[in-house]
This record gives C-alpha cells, sequence and structure tokens, in this order.
C-alpha cells in the first residue's frame, strides 16, 4: 500500500500525511508540482525528524508519475468527492497506491481518467469536503484493516 499526493498546495497537510506515512509504514509519492518547495532539505528544515523513517519518491509530474506506475504495475485509486463507489465497498489489494488531490482543485480530468477506481468517504449532505490529510488517514486505515484482516 502506497500513498500518493497530486500537486499538494499546503505544506503543513502534506507533513501530516508523511507522518502517518512513517507511522503505519507506507511509501509517500509527491507529484509536482507543488505549492511549495518538497525537496529533503526543505522537509528537515520545517523540523519533520521523522523523514528519516519514510520512504519519499518525487515525481517531477503526472505523466513522469504514470510513467512510473506503468513499470510497477500498481492499481490507482483515486480518492475524490465526485465518486459513486463509497470506500468501504471496495476491495484493495497490498499493491495499490491511494491517490489524493490538490487541496484547492482537486485533480485534472486526466487523473480522474486514469485511475483504476474512484471512491468517496460519504460527508453530511451539502458540505463540501474533508481536510485531505483526514482522508489519508480513513482511507488508509480502511485499506490496511481490509488487507489485514481479509475476512472482516
Ligand atoms: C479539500 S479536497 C479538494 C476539494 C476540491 N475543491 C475538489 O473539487 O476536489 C482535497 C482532496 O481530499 C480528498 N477528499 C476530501 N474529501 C473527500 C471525500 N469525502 N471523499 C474522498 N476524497 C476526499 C480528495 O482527494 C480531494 O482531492
Amino acid at each position: 500500500m502506497q500513498i500518493a499526493l497530486f500537486q499538494p498546495d499546503i505544506p503543513q497537510n502534506t507533513g501530516t500525511i508523511l507522518r502517518l506515512c512513517a507511522c503505519l509504514g507506507l511509501a509517500a509519492h509527491i507529484i509536482e508540482p507543488a505549492g511549495f518547495p518538497v525537496s529533503d532539505r526543505h522537509f528537515r528544515r520545517a523540523g519533520m525528524d521523522y523523514l528519516d523513517q519514510v520512504s519519499i519518491t518525487r515525481h517531477v509530474s503526472w505523466p513522469q508519475f504514470e510513467e512510473w506506475r506503468a513499470a510497477q504495475g500498481c492499481r490507482l485509486l483515486l480518492f475524490t468527492t465526485k465518486a459513486a463507489t463509497d470506500y468501504r465497498d471496495f476491495r484493495y489489494q497490498t499493491s495499490d497506491i491511494l491517490l489524493f488531490g490538490r487541496e484547492s482543485a482537486g485533480v485534472t480530468d486526466a487523473v480522474v481518467e486514469a485511475a483504476d477506481a474512484r471512491l468517496v468517504i460519504p460527508i453530511a449532505p451539502g458540505l463540501r469536503s474533508l481536510n485531505v490529510a483526514m482522508t489519508a488517514a480513513m482511507a488508509a486505515g480502511e485499506a490496511l484493516r481490509q488487507i489485514r484482516n481479509p475476512q472482516g
């Protein structure tokens, strides 16, 4: 199970998600451009000392990420408010990549098209969306629960 962030633009959210990845043992992927510097140096300056515990791969563009993913043969599961499938009804695999969109604008149509599945965390009617780091935590929690307890 891996986590990918599409062009993140709020560093605090990315930091929270990288910490989640470190604590849960998940690899992280950042698809650039991001709205802030994503070099190791900048993360370290921001005090993210647990960075040593997480594998972070930077992809300079969406096409380059897709090239890498094709070589890996991993499914791409897009979390989006514009999906019909409840994330609890989907069957996850260990090799899946969970993808989350940019805070300000979500993802592009090309990303929506490329995804193997589009999943939603149902929220109260009339409300826009969850925070992206909250979404990542809920998504990773459900996916890992299923993978570690396939009967459950
Ligand atoms: C703040 S939201 C983006 C809102 C953006 N205006 C849009 O139209 O997508 C940031 C990211 O969090 C994730 N997200 C937030 N709420 C979600 C939900 N209820 N279900 C699935 N994903 C969600 C999605 O990956 C989304 O791209």
